[in-house]
């Protein structure tokens, strides 16, 4: 029951991967999100104001769907925005990966900036499932549904830079997919992310500073958040860098040469090219930074400008650890 799906870009700045996802054969585009452990859809039960523009799954029309009657859900996002509903069962289908049974909530609110991403029709969590959002009781993710039913209890990330449909593989490690060895460390599950310890940092060609960063690897966050030391050095060496609150971050001339990051896993240094640090335009001829600050948000997110530069095995064995390697 392994399974691979392709990962498109949103836009042209890969602000976020959508993936087919089939629930009793109604295909929607979701957002795989390693950083939150709910899978929700666009629904017919929206209001119309707020459907406009999306897919919706629509539960009438499935044979297999079961309501989970009294179950609700309600999660809110780092970046403000919501999404609330009801709750059921139905047979998801992911690449060759089918599992029945699996809780899909069922949107009957959601924020305005979801309203507007058009592309989006829900998201599909690959955290872990014990912050998943359901109430009276906690729902498995896609991947604890399907881990029994795959070769091997993995799922991994092979996102790509600007316009190039990447992957993600359900039960197996791909070796065509990363050169080298693959480097492991070790998770921490406490808040039910894909938690760990980064081991330091370099600035181009810089010598490399060993430093504890507590970190998650997070696929449904757009770009790197670091601690300021490590944002501070590395706008140190773009001219004409500087923070503008305006756009709330550090941006820079978009001509100027971006020095690449090495953020250090344990003894591997995974090095981000500069470019993939170029985010977008932001206004005039300034450009919005890939690396940003973490201050405020209580942990660093190793998001998807970090991700796409590294294929990535997310290992949900019994000890859950997280693999890392080149490509
Ligand atoms: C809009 C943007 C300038 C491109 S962006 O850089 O902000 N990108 C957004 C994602 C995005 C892309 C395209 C269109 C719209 C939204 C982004 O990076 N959002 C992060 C920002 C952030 C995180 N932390 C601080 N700020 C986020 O909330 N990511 C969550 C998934 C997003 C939500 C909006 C829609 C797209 C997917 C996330 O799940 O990855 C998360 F981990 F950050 C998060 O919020 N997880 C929720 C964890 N809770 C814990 C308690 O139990 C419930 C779940």
């Amino acid at each position: 029951n392994d399974g691979s799906v392709t990962a498109s870009p949103e836009d042209a700045y890969d602000s976020e991967y959508l993936c087919p996802v089939s629930i009793d054969g109604q295909t929607l585009a979701l957002d795989f999100d390693t950083g939150s452990a709910d899978l929700w859809v666009f629904s017919t039960s929206l209001p119309s104001s707020e459907q406009k523009g999306h897919t919706l799954f629509d539960p009438s029309k499935s044979t297999n769907w079961k309501a989970l009657s009294g179950y609700k859900w309600n999660i809110t996002y780092g970046d403000g925005s919501g999404a609330s509903g009801t709750v059921g069962t139905d047979v998801v289908t992911v690449g060759g990966t089918s599992v029945s049974g699996q809780a899909v909530e069922i949107a009957t609110k959601v924020s305005s900036a979801f309203v507007s991403d058009t592309a989006n029709d829900g998201l599909l969590g690959l955290a872990f499932s014990s912050i998943n959002t359901v109430t009276p009781k906690a729902q498995h993710t896609f991947f604890d549904t399907a881990k029994s039913s795959l070769s091997s209890p993995v799922f991994t990330a092979d996102l790509k830079h600007r316009q190039l449909p990447g992957t993600y593989d359900f039960g197996t490690i791909d070796s065509s997919k990363y050169t080298g060895t693959i480097t492991y460390i070790d998770v921490d599950t406490a808040n039910g992310f894909w938690e760990f310890t980064g081991s330091g940092y370099a600035v181009g060609s810089g010598s490399f500073v060993s430093s504890s960063i507590d970190a998650i690897a997070d696929t449904g966050t757009t770009l790197i958040y670091v601690p300021d030391a490590v944002v501070t050095a590395y706008y140190k060496q773009v001219s004409g860098a500087s923070y503008d609150s305006s756009q709330g971050g550090y941006t820079f001339p978009c001509s100027a040469t971006l020095p690449n990051l090495t953020l250090g896993i344990g003894s591997y240094h995974a090095v981000v090219p500069g470019q993939y640090i170029n985010y977008s335009p932001a206004s005039g001829s300034k450009c919005f930074g890939g690396v940003q600050s973490d201050s405020g948000i209580g942990f660093s997110i190793y998001g998807d400008v970090f991700l796409k530069s590294q294929f990535v095995i997310f290992d949900g064995s019994s000890t859950p650890r997280l693999g890392f390697a080149a490509k």
